[in-house]
């Protein structure tokens, strides 16, 4: 029996719908099965998007409380929750609208149903009326997203819990919210509320907040936290939670001494994990480590016609390597079903991006010094304040530094870390630089007007420059060695 399609996509989110595309642009007879009830995936419904949208509403507040220090006299503000919730489904609303266009006219099938593995080749599909089919194809892309994972304690879930799903259908603002994790959704929550008045305690398992960025850049953000009333339990076990009328309780352990936080609510953002419940992975015969299947630069799995991409690969969970990965894994298993064959396409981490939209936002890019460390690769490291930089004086933004890491011989690039304003924008002049491997000179020659926030980043490149231009330079051997005897 002939497959029916060259490549069927399971999954919807940002990296399907890569995926999908790439793979019918390549003239490849592509399916997308989308199981959920509404089209758009994580990004858009739950997580970037409506995420964004609350912070843009926080922020603007504490500019308004804040502005005395500019010389402008202000009402007393009052936070309308119910308001700011309704602005962002509004925005969430038209995003899914246009995404839903995207994949009804996106030059491949969007059928919504949930897919679960028969066999290598097959799926099972089962429609939302109860109806059910079998869709086969030549190759797979599995894209099915992440769940939230379980609570850390079986307590959480008699007691109720909030998390980035159900935040999002809340109409109140509790008086106190214990924020369980210390990651991008936790301390992205913990200022939306705190900023709104909330009194919000973070407790984190390990000894910083934002564990995959440098602990300098998120040491800065640790103290923006404490200074606006946020109380930071780091180095914390969690013990037992219960609840006493209507709060709740939570025990904790820190440093050997027990500490008992009484709040109206608890956040959990302890982490994701790949979504595999339902899709009968052992029946694809794909190889797991962890709870995310093994997959090659190639995104191709243990199963050379079956590819993965985006969260469920889980590799770094944000959407930009959600695309690459997805327009990787499309295009690769269109080349298979098509019998083209060689090159495959790879993907290329070297650019790869976090960025965490409090304030101060904090960046990272590339190269981290912890990962320098821990490889003993050799690194020129040098940063530079804000506190030090006129544009961020004029804006009184002087919290965080710019740091930059480059290879000490030509002074290359490697990786860039920002805390402070408009990190999440500084950061995309140093990734057109890394992608055509630009030096440190490179970046303090070009020209940057002035005053900008931009500028800040030509000292620290200027310093590597200095530091390289100064050092005696190891020349690399020459192609055509010299005789060890004349
Ligand atoms: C609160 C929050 C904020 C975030 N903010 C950012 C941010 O600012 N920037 C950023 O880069 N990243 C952010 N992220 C991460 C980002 O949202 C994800 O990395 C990205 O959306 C993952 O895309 P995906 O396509 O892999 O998964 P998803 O978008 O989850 O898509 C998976 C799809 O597969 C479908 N599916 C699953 N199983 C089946 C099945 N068996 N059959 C059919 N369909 C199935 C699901 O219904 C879903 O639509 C945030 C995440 C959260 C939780
Ligand atoms: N701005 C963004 O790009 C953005 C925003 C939100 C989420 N995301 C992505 O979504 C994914 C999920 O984010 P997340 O923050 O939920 O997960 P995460 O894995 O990034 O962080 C979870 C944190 O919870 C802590 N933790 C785990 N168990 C704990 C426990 N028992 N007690 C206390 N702390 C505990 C971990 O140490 C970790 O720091 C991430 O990969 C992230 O990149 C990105």
């Amino acid at each position: 029996m002939e497959p029916l399609f060259d490549v069927a996509v399971i999954g919807g989110g940002s990296a399907g719908f890569a995926a999908a595309r790439t793979a019918a642009a390549m003239g490849a007879r592509t399916a997308l099965v989308e199981g959920a009830e509404r089209l758009g995936g994580l990004c858009i419904l739950a997580g970037c998007m409506p995420t964004k949208a609350l912070l843009e509403a926080s922020r603007r507040w504490h500019t308004i409380r804040e502005a005395d220090q500019f010389g402008l006299q202000t009402q007393p503000v009052r936070a309308d929750f119910p308001a700011i919730m309704a602005r962002t489904h509004r925005l969430v609303s038209e995003f899914a609208a246009d995404r839903q266009k995207e994949l009804t006219q996106g030059g491949f099938q969007l059928i919504r149903a949930h897919a679960s593995f028969l066999d290598p080749h097959q799926v099972a599909l089962a429609y939302p009326d109860g109806q059910k089919s079998i869709l086969r194809a030549k190759t797979f892309v599995i894209a099915a997203g992440s769940r939230i994972s379980h609570p850390p304690l079986p307590e959480l879930a008699e007691i109720g819990f909030w998390d980035s799903n159900t935040v999002l259908r809340q109409t109140e603002l509790p008086q106190s919210l214990i924020v369980l994790g210390g990651g991008p959704v936790a301390v992205e929550y913990a200022q939306f509320f705190g900023r709104l008045g909330v009194g919000v305690r973070l407790v984190q398992r390990g000894p910083r907040i934002l564990k995959r960025f440098d602990s300098d850049l998120a040491l800065v953000l640790e103290e923006a936290f404490r200074d606006e009333g946020i109380e930071l339990f780091t180095n914390a076990s969690l013990v037992s939670a219960g609840r006493s009328g209507k709060e709740k309780r939570l025990r904790l352990v820190q440093h050997g001494a027990v500490h008992e936080l009484v709040a109206e609510e608890i956040f959990l953002a302890t982490g994701r994990t790949p979504a595999r419940e339902g899709l009968h992975l052992p029946a694809a015969g794909i190889e797991c480590r962890e709870k995310a299947p093994v997959v090659d630069l190639q995104m191709r799995t243990s199963v050379p016609h079956l590819f993965a991409a985006g969260d469920f690969a889980g590799i770094e969970e944000v959407v930009h390597i959600a695309v690459l990965q997805g327009e990787v894994a499309g295009e690769n298993a269109a080349r298979l079903a098509l019998g083209r064959g060689a090159p495959f396409r790879q993907m290329d981490y070297r650019l790869t991006m976090e960025i965490v939209f409090t304030e101060p936002e904090v960046a990272r890019l590339g190269l981290t010094e912890a990962a320098a460390h821990q490889s003993g690769r050799p690194v020129l490291v040098a940063r530079y304040p804000f506190a030090d930089h006129g544009k961020a004086l004029l804006k009184g933004a002087t919290r965080g530094f710019v740091k930059l890491l480059a290879e000490p011989q030509r002074g290359e690039l490697l990786g860039a870390g920002i805390a402070g304003p408009e990190a999440s924008e500084l950061i995309h002049e140093l990734v057109a630089l890394l992608s055509v491997h630009a030096t440190a000179e490179d970046l303090y020659r070009l020209p940057h007007y002035h005053p900008t926030l931009s500028e800040i980043l030509t000292y620290p490149a200027e310093e590597i420059a200095r530091r390289v231009a100064a050092s005696p330079q190891i020349l690399p051997p020459s192609p055509h060695p010299r005789p060890s005897t004349p």
